[in-house]
């Protein structure tokens, strides 16, 4: 094996260094080829005696000259709790001739480069005062989005609620700042200015009458046509944002079942050619993809690559 090709773990000092990358990878998706980045639809193979799905995502960023393909598997009810249910790895290759050139783990950059776009949407939709934040979910993703939210704003109050109200009492044990335990979905959303549904909910934990008027949602669970984590009335009341509308016509259940109408992808904000109404009730619906996979893993090996 090539002595370049290596498997490790890796630990970003701060997701919050994957923002401006980020920022330029979602800008170059919705610029269409001039922005130069080349990403299929990704395909998602069910395995539906295990209820569980195994996703193929690759990318090609020309400006950042990188070639990556990340495989995850997730898994509905896992009975066995020691197994997390999305493991991840990232190939990156040499784009010039096809070369493997490292294995990365990719569970860590899917939770740190999801969390740092949910964070991004944010920045843009979340409306002026932002006192309350609430995270419906206590798992991988909760804690990534818990930490890059908590470094950049600066809520008064962080809600947690979680099915199991034993794993959010552990989430807010384990984090290194407050978090309230709230004993429902509805006590959690009631007053929250940002919210964030984490869950691997299949239908709807979140809903609009429980929703205040101009707060802004991430919606990153779901990534399913036939799952929902909103229900019908907050995904047809506020303003929608996705990261590809090609992605959420076909994988997200929330868009597809609601009939919502998609008002921009979040590159367009990014670039300024579509407006940021962060004075409505606004909605991120997140499916993920593989382009900021591409941009973390780069991020990763060349700071890698540099201390070695
Ligand atoms: N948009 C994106 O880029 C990405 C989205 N995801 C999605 O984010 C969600 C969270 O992922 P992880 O934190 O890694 O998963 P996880 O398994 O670590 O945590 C899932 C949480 O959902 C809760 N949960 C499970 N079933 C539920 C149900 N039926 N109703 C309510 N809560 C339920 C669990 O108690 C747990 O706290 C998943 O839907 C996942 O597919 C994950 C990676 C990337
Ligand atoms: O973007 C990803 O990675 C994922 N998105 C949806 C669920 C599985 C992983």
């Amino acid at each position: 094996m090539n002595e370049k090709r290596k498997m490790y773990r890796l630990h970003f000092p701060s997701a919050s260094l994957l923002i401006p990358p980020l920022e330029t990878a979602l800008a170059n998706f919705s610029s269409g080829p001039e922005g130069g980045v080349v990403q299929p639809l990704r395909t998602v193979v069910p395995v539906e005696k295990y209820n569980g799905f195994l996703g193929v995502m690759p990318a090609y960023s020309a400006v950042d000259d990188a070639l990556t393909t990340k495989l995850v598997t997730f898994y509905e009810n896992m009975k066995d709790t020691s197994v997390p249910s999305h493991q991840a790895t990232v190939f990156l290759f040499d784009p010039r001739n096809g070369t493997l050139k490292a294995v990365i783990d990719g569970t860590v950059i899917t939770a740190k480069r999801t969390a740092a776009v949910s964070a991004i949407a944010t920045k843009f939709l979340k409306p002026a005062v932002a006192d309350v934040l609430c995270i419906l979910g206590a798992g991988v993703q909760a804690h990534s989005h818990y930490e890059i939210f908590t470094e950049l704003f600066s809520f008064k109050e962080v809600k947690i609620w979680n099915r199991s109200r034993e794993k959010a009492e552990t989430f807010a044990q384990s984090v290194k700042g407050p978090a309230q335990v709230c004993s429902s979905a509805q006590e959690a959303v009631t007053g929250a200015d940002v919210i964030i549904t984490v869950t691997m909910a299949t239908t709807p934990i979140l809903f609009g009458s429980w929703v205040k008027s101009g707060a802004h949602i991430n919606a990153v669970g779901a990534s399913r046509p036939d799952w929902r984590e909103l229900d019908d009335d907050v995904m047809r009341n506020s303003v929608l944002y996705v990261d590809s509308r090609e992605a959420a016509l076909t994988e997200s259940g929330d868009v597809i079942l609601s009939g919502a109408e998609i008002f921009a992808e979040l590159g367009e904000v990014v670039k300024g050619t579509k407006p940021a109404l962060s004075e409505k009730t606004t909605v991120f619906k997140s499916l993920g993809m593989a382009i900021e996979d591409t941009v973390a893993a780069k991020l990763v090996f060349d700071s890698w690559s540099s201390s070695n």
